[in-house]
């Protein structure tokens, strides 16, 4: 389990949007918890918070773009489920598994945690989510608070900012690591 203050600076500006608690709730399109994180539009739609610490729900809206470069969570299994729009995903396990696979609407990735892995968005899309508890907020930490409902603009974070998101979240940047594919 993952346990963070109770005023943690990465959900206190976000207070009110979300229950807070394992409440029924329902939230309409573009509702949630909105960062703007480089190009990509994320939108936190459940947390540990309402989940007893077990997952945490969020979209990712983004434009064509660069790489998202190669990174790991080294506690965090995560979901790419493409509602619409198309990307790639590299993945490796650095033992006996690498793909690099593109993804249109309705196909779905599942990246263990350990996993090496980087993707890259090709047209307009948006991607479902889903990961284990706590990680969603890693988004907040990295990105700017936003009230848009597409991306646009766009915030690049301090590489700081990155290095203590990482940190916190478990999550190891690698952006010379060579894929396989
Ligand atoms: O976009 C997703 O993740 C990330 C985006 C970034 O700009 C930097 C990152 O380090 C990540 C990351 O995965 O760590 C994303 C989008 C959709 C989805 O289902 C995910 O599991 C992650």
């Amino acid at each position: 389990m993952t346990i963070f203050a109770i005023d943690d600076t990465d959900k206190a500006p976000f207070a009110g949007i979300l229950p807070a608690a394992p409440k029924p709730f329902v939230l309409g399109n573009g509702e949630g918890e909105k960062s703007l994180v480089f190009d990509q539009l994320f939108t936190i739609l459940l947390s540990a918070d309402e989940t007893e610490d077990q997952f945490g729900a969020f979209t990712m809206q983004g434009n064509r773009g660069d790489r998202i470069p190669a990174h790991t969570h080294l506690k965090t299994h995560e979901i790419f489920y493409v509602v619409d729009g198309e990307i790639t995903v590299w993945m490796d396990d650095t033992a006996d598994y690498h793909s690099k696979t593109t993804l249109t609407t309705g196909d779905f990735a599942y990246v263990p945690a350990g996993t090496v892995h980087a993707f890259q968005i090709h047209n307009s899309s948006k991607v479902f989510g889903c990961g284990t508890a706590g990680f969603e907020r890693f988004f907040h930490a990295m990105g700017q608070k936003s009230d848009l409902t597409e991306p646009a603009g766009i915030y690049v974070p301090d590489f700081e900012v990155m290095r203590a998101a990482g940190e916190k979240y478990a999550t190891v940047f690698q952006p010379d690591f060579q894929f396989r594919d």
